[in-house]
């Protein structure tokens, strides 16, 4: 099969062929470059109508060259996300070119597409995928027959940050590329470990901001640091923060394999920590090469065949663009297999004497060989990072120590089972802890109504004490093997349930203290998104859960929590 793919949701007009017989791709593109400051959209469009006709003619006049009249057998386009006024010149495009071709239309996600090629070129089964480009940045896992959106930005998308920071310097779109310059021209002008500006680096769980780290590099250019300086402490925070979300993703779904997709993975410094932070775990890492990272048709063409092979095209009455179209919305026809949580199967986690692994930490487990014993500890080590600059890694697992000492035992005054903390040894980011639960909840999710709802009370008493957890997720939460389902609870609203006894809230190393709704409504989003991305039917899971919450907590919470998922760029 070979398929004519058309990209342009943004600044690259691009065609390409891809022969599914041979694996090659042959990709034509004429990128936009705006006179000054970004992408202005009407520009981009007059682009996209004078450039998509010319690539696709090269393309196709190369195809029908060596193939004759019958070359293509399907056009793919990207249908969105992207710019309405950019799409509907690609959208019109392929709708005519597949009337006039009389072959079957395809129309394409352009996020699904940058994360399909790279498990395509790597061949892994079921990777965690991080795209990073101009206007996105999100984990994506296969679960139950669509890519869920593990964690996301939450305001700018990546490229877009560091784009912002060059354009108030004045420099020429794209900027990443002369951060990348910028950092590495700092880094070798220094012997030892560079020093780092202190830039904010806010990570929720598996969500991530950059509104704030885009204006302190500007305020810290407008104070006169230099701007090499900048470019390599603004890399080293996002990169870190970007990479440690992998981390997380990787940690919590029990995958192995992660894929890089999208323009700025085309930096060498993001592909360097993602490189050793999944060496250091013993998953594997592949980043495509760089034609497939930034935006290009050869992606489109690539995910089009496969959809098509799969039956998976659209009439043309049904082939609308869609500026917002999200990565969840799409039905994935071209592949079975399981979920990207099987790692944490029920079961998986039975072991409650072996040492763990989690994201940030080690933990080790003493005594170790008595399951039973009473007065198990857990020793648990945030161990240095390779990937981060040394001075941010300090940083964090100091900070991060010192938080989890602190907020586990006030989170305990405020009516939440959490482990006593019998020592804090902050130097070495070590803590001692009282040994809590059985298993994690990720490992006893399905059916376990009461337990959420537990989880739900419990995050309503924290907040009610003006505490967020910060990393809320099913793995940072142990339940006790002997609960079942059909112990319900005592039925007053404040009151202890038989299952509360037994479910302790974990890990408070990103808790803080805020009264802020807009907070505790991030709690519950990142609980809730770590429930959607492991269980089989999350839905009762949710509800039991909100509705947990509603007993203890207060109903503002829950209404911004509904604003946070509408403004979601992708829930
Ligand atoms: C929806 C679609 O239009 C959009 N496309 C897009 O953002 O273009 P993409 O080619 O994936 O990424 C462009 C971004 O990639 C950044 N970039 C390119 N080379 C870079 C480098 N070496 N280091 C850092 N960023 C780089 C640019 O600064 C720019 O912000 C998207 O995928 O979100
Ligand atoms: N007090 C405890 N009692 C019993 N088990 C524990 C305790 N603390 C940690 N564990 C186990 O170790 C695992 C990792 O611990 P923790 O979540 O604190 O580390 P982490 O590296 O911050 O993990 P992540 O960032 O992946 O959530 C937990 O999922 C849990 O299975
Ligand atoms: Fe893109």
């Amino acid at each position: 099969m070979r398929v004519l793919g058309i990209e342009g949701t943004a600044w690259c007009a691009s065609a390409a062929l891809y022969d599914a017989e041979t694996d090659s791709v042959l990709i034509e593109s004429n990128p936009y470059e705006p006179d000054s400051g970004g992408i202005h959209p009407r520009e981009a469009a007059e682009h996209m109508s004078e450039a998509i006709p010319e690539v696709v003619d090269a393309v196709l006049t190369t195809a029908e060259a060596e193939h004759g009249p019958d070359a293509i057998d399907a056009v793919a386009f990207s249908r969105g996300p992207g710019l309405g006024p950019c799409l509907r010149i690609v959208g019109t495009a392929a709708r005519s070119l597949a009337g006039t071709l009389d072959v079957p239309l395809v129309g394409v996600n352009h996020m699904v597409a940058h994360l399909e090629i790279g498990r395509h070129q790597s061949g892994f089964e079921n990777p965690v995928c991080l795209n990073t480009s101009g206007a996105n940045a999100h984990l994506l896992g296969y679960h139950d027959g669509r890519y869920r959106v593990l964690g996301e930005t939450m305001d700018a998308g990546v490229g877009n940050a560091i784009d912002k920071f060059t354009r108030h310097v004045g420099w020429d779109h794209p900027g990443g590329p002369k951060v990348e310059a910028a950092a590495r021209r700092y880094a070798e002008g220094n012997d030892g470990p560079e020093d780092l500006l202190d830039l904010p680096y806010v990570v929720k769980g598996m969500d991530f901001s950059f509104s704030g780290i885009s204006s302190a590099a500007n305020d810290a250019y407008d104070d006169g640091v230099p701007v090499e300086e900048i470019c390599f402490s603004l890399q080293e925070h996002v990169f870190a923060m970007l990479t440690e979300v992998s981390e997380r993703a990787l940690s919590l779904t029990g995958a192995d394999e992660l894929v890089l997709g999208g323009g700025v993975a085309q930096n060498d410094r993001l592909r360097e920590m993602l490189a050793s932070m999944c060496a250091a775990r013993g998953a594997r890492f592949h980043a495509p090469d760089s034609r497939f990272l930034r935006d290009n048709a050869g992606m489109i063409a690539v995910l089009g065949a496969k959809m098509a092979q799969a039956g998976d095209t659209v009439p043309i009455s049904e082939s609308a663009i869609d500026p917002n179209f999200r990565p969840d919305q799409v039905p994935v026809t071209w592949r079975s297999g399981e979920s990207v949580a099987r790692g944490r199967a029920p079961g998986s986690d039975d072991k409650t004497d072996a040492d763990r692994r989690g994201a940030e930490a080690t933990v080790e487990i003493v005594p170790s060989g008595e399951p039973d014993a009473a007065d198990r500890r857990v020793i648990k080590r945030r161990v240095p990072k390779e990937y981060r600059h040394p001075g941010l890694d300090r940083t964090l697992r100091r900070d991060r120590t010192v938080a989890e000492a602190r907020l586990t035992s006030e989170a305990r005054q405020a009516g939440v089972t959490t482990p006593l903390v019998y020592d804090a040894d902050v130097p070495n980011a070590t803590l001692t802890l009282q040994y809590v639960g059985d298993r994690d909840l990720a490992a006893a999710l399905d059916g376990g109504t009461e337990r959420v709802a537990a989880v739900g009370r419990y995050l309503a008493r924290l907040h009610d004490a003006g505490i967020v957890h910060g990393d809320p997720t099913t793995r940072n939460v142990r339940v006790g093997v002997g609960d079942s389902d059909t112990q319900t609870g005592d039925g007053e609203a404040n009151g202890t349930t038989a299952v509360d006894d037994r479910t302790a809230l974990i890990d408070f190393g990103l808790a803080y203290h805020t009264g802020h709704v807009e907070d505790h409504a991030m709690d519950l989003h990142v609980f809730e998104g770590s429930v959607r991305a492991t269980a089989i039917d999350p839905d009762p899971l949710i509800e039991a859960f909100e509705d947990g919450y509603a007993t203890v907590g207060d109903d503002d919470v829950l209404d911004r929590l509904r604003d946070v998922e509408g403004r979601g760029r992708y829930r």
